[in-house]
C-alpha cells in the first residue's frame, strides 16, 4: 500500500514524521544513513525520557518481545542509543508493516535527550541494522512486497512541511525529471562516486570520493579540500574551534556550491549555504568538513534544494529539482 507521510522542520536540525508503533503515536526522525528503528521507551530513566514521547511495550497488544535480542548504535557524529528488541505493527502515512523490528531504547545519549525526535527509522541497507544475535529488516525492506515501486521518496523543502512517499515519486513535489545514478550499497549506504565538485563556476576534481544520501544528517559534509576551496571564496571566513565549524560574516556574499552524484552535479544555492546565525554578527556555513575519509555526505541542505528517489531496485539514487 502505498503512502505519503508528512515531514516537519524541527529546529532547523531535522525533520519529524508521525509514526505509529503499537498503536502509540511518536515523532521520529527518518534516517536514509542508517538501519535501525529504534525509539525512546518507558525502558529509559525518566529524566532521559523528558521531554519526549515514548513507547511502552507492555501498553501494545500486538507486541512480541525478542528474548535476547540487544541493539548498540553509534552515529558519525558521536550520537548513540542501545536497548533490546521486539516486533510491533508500524503505520507510517498509509503504509503499515505488521512484526517489524521495532527496537526499544534503554540507553541514549545526551544529544536524543535534547533533540527533539522520539526516535529514528533507519531507512539504510538492512546490512547495517545493529541488532544482535539476528539482523533485523528495514521497514522499508519489510515493506516493499507491498508497494507498486520498490523505492521511496525524501521531500524536505527548507523551513517547510515536506513528505516521505513510499512506493510511487509524487511528480507534484518538483520539477523536470528525475536523474538516477547507479548505488553502491556494500557499505550499507545510499552511496555512490562523487568526484568532482564546483565552487561557483570553477571545477575542482575529488578523484576516488564518494556520496551518501543521507536525511539523518543535517549539513553537507565534504573533504578538508572543498571545504577549504570554497571558504577561501568567502571574504572573512574562518574555522571557529568555539563554534566547532567555519562561520562567516552574515553579510557575505556566499558562492553557489556544486557537486556530482554520478555524472550529474547538483547546485545548491547560496541562500541553503548559509545554515543561519552563530553568534553575534557571525553566521555558520551549511558546508562543513567530514573529517578523514572519501566519503561526502549529503544530508538535510541537500534535500532543501532536491527531491531525493531511493530506489531498491538496482539499486539507485534519483534527483529532482524542488
Ligand atoms: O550517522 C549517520 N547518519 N545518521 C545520523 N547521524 C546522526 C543521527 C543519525 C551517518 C551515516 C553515514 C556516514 Br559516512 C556518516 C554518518
Amino acid at each position: 500500500q502505498d503512502g505519503s507521510a508528512t515531514a516537519v522542520p524541527s529546529d532547523g536540525v531535522e525533520y519529524l514524521v508521525s509514526t505509529v508503533v503499537g498503536g502509540q503515536t511518536l515523532d521520529l526522525d527518518f534516517d536514509t544513513g542508517s538501519a535501525d528503528l529504534w525509539v525512546f521507551s518507558s525502558q529509559l530513566a525518566a529524566s532521559s525520557r523528558s521531554g519526549h514521547a515514548y513507547y511502552t511495550s507492555s501498553k501494545s497488544s500486538t507486541y512480541k518481545a525478542l528474548s535476547g535480542y540487544t541493539w548498540d548504535i553509534s552515529y558519525a557524529d558521536g550520537s548513540g542509543a542501545s536497548g533490546n528488541v521486539g516486533l510491533d505493527t508500524v503505520q507510517i502515512g498509509g503504509t503499515t508493516v505488521t512484526n517489524q523490528a521495532v527496537e526499544l531504547a534503554k540507553t541514549v545519549s545526551s544529544t536524543f535527550v535534547s533533540d527533539a525526535s522520539d526516535g529514528l527509522v533507519g531507512l539504510a541497507f538492512s546490512s547495517i541494522n545493529t541488532v544482535s544475535p539476528q539482523q533485523q529488516s528495514t521497514f522499508f525492506d519489510n515493506a516493499q512486497s507491498s508497494l507498486d515501486s520498490p523505492l521511496f521518496a525524501a521531500y524536505l523543502p527548507f523551513n517547510a512541511d515536506g513528505a516521505y512517499d513510499f512506493g510511487y515519486t509524487d511528480s507534484s513535489k518538483y520539477t523536470g525529471s528525475i536523474t538516477y545514478t547507479s548505488v553502491d550499497s556494500s557499505n550499507g549506504f545510499w552511496e555512490y562516486p562523487s568526484t568532482s565538485y564546483k565552487v561557483g563556476s570553477t571545477v575542482h576534481s575529488l578523484s576516488g570520493y564518494t556520496g551518501i544520501s543521507d536525511t539523518g544528517t543535517t549539513l553537507i559534509l565534504m573533504g578538508d579540500s572543498a571545504v577549504t576551496a570554497y571558504y577561501n571564496q568567502v571574504s572573512g571566513a574562518s574555522y571557529s574551534s568555539s563554534q566547532g565549524g567555519y562561520i562567516f560574516p552574515c553579510s557575505a556574499t556566499l558562492p553557489t556550491l556544486s557537486f556530482k552524484i554520478g555524472s550529474t552535479y547538483a547546485t545548491i544555492p547560496a541562500s541553503l549555504l548559509n545554515f543561519g546565525t552563530a553568534s553575534g554578527s557571525s553566521c555558520f556555513g551549511s558546508l562543513q568538513s567530514v573529517g578523514s575519509g572519501s566519503q561526502n555526505i549529503y544530508g538535510d541542505v541537500f534535500f532543501n534544494a532536491y527531491y531525493g528517489v531511493f530506489d531498491a531496485s538496482g539499486p539507485s539514487f534519483g534527483f529532482a529539482t524542488i
